[in-house]
């Protein structure tokens, strides 16, 4: 028999309604900082794109070297790496509401995350902050990363501004975006954002 549920539900479980954010925003904007926040107010569970493709570094992968070497690059690692990641950790997750940081970045990104989990996300939650604060921000960060450079950086707020801003500007024609002010200090941000979210009645006590 056809299961048509998993074609209307992404692979998920039975008919299990499937709730994603996309949070996107430059680097440095806060998106990770922020999404941390939310998963202690609200019920989601935070899936960095950043973050799967650095552990797929780790783990030894065969991609760990081409994914490190393109994340080197400000580069955007090719879709289907990306979104396999995202849907395997989703599906790991045993949740059914996500916020998904750093995705879709470009064209490419979106429509294979369509295609492949036909999931169309809630909407999506966008940092606006110029770019002068988010480069001084990344050069502080300390986490160790390789591309937190300047040289890096510079080419990743081009492939931000190229490649991804027109996906933010595709939701917005179709009324999705929420976008925050993220120049200001971190608590002042998630008011904003918890605006954002309420109106969803996703908070868990
Ligand atoms: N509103 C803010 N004001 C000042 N610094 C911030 C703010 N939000 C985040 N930061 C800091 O900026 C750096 C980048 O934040 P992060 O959340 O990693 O951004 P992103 O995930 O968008 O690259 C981190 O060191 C973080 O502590
Ligand atoms: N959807 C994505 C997300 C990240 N990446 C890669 O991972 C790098 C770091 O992404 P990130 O989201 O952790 O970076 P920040 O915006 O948090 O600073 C990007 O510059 C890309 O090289 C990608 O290829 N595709
Ligand atoms: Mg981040």
């Amino acid at each position: 028999m056809v299961d048509s549920s998993k074609d209307v539900n992404g692979g998920f479980p039975g008919d299990k309604k499937i709730t994603v954010v996309f949070v996107l925003g430059g680097p440095g904007s806060g998106k990770g900082t922020q999404c941390a926040k939310i998963v202690e107010n609200f019920g989601f569970t935070h899936l960095s794109a950043g973050d799967l493709l650095r552990a797929e570094i780790k783990s030894g992968s065969e991609n760990g070297s081409m994914i490190s070497n393109m994340i080197k690059e400000g580069k955007i690692v090719p879709s289907e790496v990306t979104v396999e990641l995202l849907q395997k950790a989703m599906l790991e997750s045993g949740n059914d509401k996500f916020l998904i940081d750093g995705f879709p970045r470009n064209e490419e990104n979106r429509a294979t995350f369509e295609n492949v989990t036909k999931i169309e996300p809630e909407f999506i939650l966008f940092f606006n902050c110029p770019e002068e604060e988010m480069e001084r921000r990344l050069l502080s960060r300390n986490q160790g990363r390789d591309d937190d450079n300047i040289e890096t950086i510079r080419k990743r707020f081009r492939v931000f501004v190229e490649s991804s801003v027109p996906v933010v500007e595709y939701y917005d024609m179709k009324g999705k975006v929420r976008k925050v002010d993220a120049l200001k200090p971190i608590d002042e941000v998630f008011e904003a954002v918890k605006a954002v979210f309420d109106p969803f009645h996703v908070k868990v006590e």
